[in-house]
């Protein structure tokens, strides 16, 4: 991704809006969350557990996150906090409506700032692990929003915390290759899917992850009439999986809700192999020559990374520790 230019921008997909929504619930700020969790989740006769989740609150410097489940919700069902009670049908209920209208206030915004009427929008690509259901998520935003009979609907679920950075990659693809092209492409995520009382397993998950949503336009030019001026060009959109890794993150729907995974390795995983990424992703777009040496050549003790330090890129953080590893490679 770079910032916008001349000629460049009427080659490449550029982003036209840019919107985001949260809840206005807190369980925070984050000083004060592992006592609230507790609380609301009857679950003070823990105490050890409680000192490591405010030990992992400080470690995690995040100061607030936003949630839409509140605490009359959980006390009005019961079996959102123990994993044992069958649970699935409440969490995909709540979500049902919810998810899609977060989704909406962040896309209106995106919208107002692209400049065109909503039903100028072409293609829309929504990303959720929040909700299962159909008609699904991307269908309840496009009757919300007004969008036209027509308009393409992509639905990427179960994607987790790259289901974002895969719907505009898949957004850039659709406005580069058809002509006039216009897509919305919406991110909502609830943790309420996956939350329950604290326990060994899922009290990373507790102390990092909140509920939100993105929105973006995309489109290639030529711009209409009334568009802004594109806010970010879309250079390139590469995805690479580190081999045998598959047990590093993990999702699974159950009868009491999502469970998730996030293994301790994931950190050191990251921070040894975004280098080589980005070099792959770069190759021949910052450097022409393809022979020419790679623009970054890290060396694990910080000295290496001033050439990366002259664009705009950006990393989905995934907590503190993960940042802390790329800003060292
Ligand atoms: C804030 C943490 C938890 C702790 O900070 P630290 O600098 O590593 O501190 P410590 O090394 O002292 O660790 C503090 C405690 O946390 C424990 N810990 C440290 N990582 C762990 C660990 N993955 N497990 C379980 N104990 C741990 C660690 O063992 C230790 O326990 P204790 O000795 O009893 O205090 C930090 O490690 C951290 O942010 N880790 C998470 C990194 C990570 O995997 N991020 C997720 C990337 S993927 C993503 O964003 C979304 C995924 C997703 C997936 C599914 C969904 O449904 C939705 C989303």
């Amino acid at each position: 991704m770079g910032s916008s230019g001349g000629a460049a921008a009427r080659r490449h997909a550029a982003m036209l809006g840019i919107g985001t929504a949260n809840p206005t619930g807190i369980l925070g700020p984050q000083d004060v969350f592992a006592d609230n969790l507790f609380r609301v989740t009857n679950s003070d006769h823990l105490p050890e557990l409680k000192e490591k989740l405010k030990r992992i609150c400080e470690k995690s410097g995040i100061e607030k996150r936003h949630f839409h489940l509140t605490e009359e919700t959980l006390a009005a069902h019961p079996e959102l906090l123990d994993r044992e009670l069958p649970s699935l049908d409440t969490r995909v209920d709540m979500t049902a409506d919810a998810v899609p209208k977060l989704a909406q206030c962040a896309a209106a915004k995106a919208i107002a700032e692209w400049g065109r009427p909503a039903a100028d929008i072409t293609h829309l690509v929504f990303s959720t692990y929040s909700t299962c259901q159909a008609p699904s998520a991307d269908l309840r935003l496009a009757t919300l929003l007004g969008l036209r009979a027509t308009v393409s609907r992509t639905m990427l679920s179960l994607h987790g915390c790259y289901g974002g950075g895969r719907a505009l990659s898949l957004a850039k693809e659709l406005a580069e290759n058809n002509r006039g092209a216009r897509v919305l492409v919406a991110c909502s995520e609830m943790t309420l899917v996956c939350f329950g009382a604290p326990d060994g397993g899922n009290i990373v998950g507790h102390t990092l992850f909140g509920d939100g949503a993105g929105a973006v336009v995309v489109g290639a030019g030529p711009f209409l009439d009334g568009e802004r001026r594109p806010i970010f060009e879309m250079v390139s959109a590469t995805q690479t999986t580190i081999p045998r890794t598959e047990h590093a993150l993990g999702m699974r729907v159950s009868g009491g809700g999502i469970d998730f995974h996030l293994a301790i390795q994931v950190p050191t995983l990251v921070g040894q192999n975004v280098e080589r990424c980005l070099v792959d992703a770069f190759r021949g777009i910052i450097v022409d020559d393809d022979d020419a040496p790679p623009p970054c050549s890290g060396n694990g003790n910080g000295n290496g990374n001033a050439r990366w330090n002259e664009l705009f890129w950006a990393v989905h953080p995934g907590g503190r520790p993960i940042l802390d590893k790329i800003t060292r490679c």
